[in-house]
């Protein structure tokens, strides 16, 4: 690992809803859970600040509604920040706060720099195109026109997804769903990314299944050294996977540190019933 961070994430804040006397500034906000009971505004990610180093897996756990997709949206451009800064350790975009970037700019960063996998591959994937196609759509995107060097980066990804190369003409659409995380994967990495997200891409999936997902994501993330953000709601998964893990309640970090010290001696409450809900 490097000291300096790839991802640097400073201040993030997504809210929904323009606030009232009562919470527009977070130092008079009193919420309860995350959202100002009298207007409604919900402060779905409040002040968060996380670096992601080089070749490192990050992640971040929380129960449903804690902020995490929030995050990652803000992150992968789906979803506008209220304000923050993000900056990427990158010779081309070095000291520029990417959420301040023009749209070209972020359809730039999302070609080239990063990779997003959902947890519904609805979203990451085109149905109705081939896998091999999926792939293609993402290196075309990407600058790519070379229709053998598309087709042997594919033919490739797919292996190492252990997707058989004889199925690559068939539409995601008729795979299993871990099928479809495996194609999803191959897409995300297809532009050789630094940085791959991951939201809750295990959820859902039956449990051997899943074993073989993380797995791979494993094995990816030692064979290809990205770094990673894994976003989910499991501890478990966590545990698997992560170098290092933030915890989130309620929009904000509640604690953070090597996931090996968070599992030995979680020092928040809500960290220490996740951790005991694992025994
Ligand atoms: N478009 C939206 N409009 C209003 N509130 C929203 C919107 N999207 C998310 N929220 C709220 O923001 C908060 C954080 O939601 P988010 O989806 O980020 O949480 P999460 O931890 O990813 O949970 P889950 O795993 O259930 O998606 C929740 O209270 C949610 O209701």
């Amino acid at each position: 690992m490097h000291d300096q961070p790839i991802l640097k994430v400073r201040n993030l804040n997504r809210q929904f809803g323009a606030g009232c006397r009562h919470c527009i500034n977070a130092e008079d906000r009193s919420l309860t859970k995350n959202y100002c009971e009298s207007c409604g505004t919900v402060y779905a990610c409040q002040n968060i600040s996380l670096d992601l180093f080089a070749g490192e897996i990050l992640g971040v756990v929380g129960e449903s509604g804690s902020g995490k997709s929030s995050l990652m949206k803000c992150l992968y451009f789906d979803s506008e920040v209220t304000s923050g800064e993000v900056l990427l350790d990158d010779e081309e975009l070095r000291g520029q706060n990417l959420f301040e970037v023009s749209s070209q700019k972020k359809r730039y960063i999302r070609n080239y720099k990063y990779g997003m996998v959902y947890q519904n591959p609805v979203h990451g994937l085109k149905m109705n195109f081939s896998s091999i196609g999926n792939i293609a759509e993402k290196l075309i995107a990407a600058g790519n026109r070379n229709v053998g060097e598309m087709e042997k980066i594919g033919k490739r990804l797919l292996e190492t997804v252990h997707i058989p190369i004889f199925r690559m003409k068939e539409e995601p659409r008729h795979f299993s769903g871990g099928m479809q995380q495996r194609v999803q994967i191959a897409k995300a990495l297809s532009n050789n990314p630094p940085v791959l997200f991951l939201d809750e891409v295990t959820t859902g999936l039956d449990l051997s299944v899943q074993a073989d997902v993380l797995d791979l994501i494993k094995t990816i993330q030692r064979e290809f050294g990205i770094s990673m953000v894994v976003v989910s709601h499991d501890l478990a998964v966590i545990r698997m996977l992560a170098d290092r893990t933030i915890v989130m309640l309620n929009g904000e970090i509640v604690e953070q540190g090597l996931t090996d010290q968070i599992l030995e001696d979680p020092s928040h409450k809500y960290t220490q019933q996740l951790v005991y809900s694992l025994l």
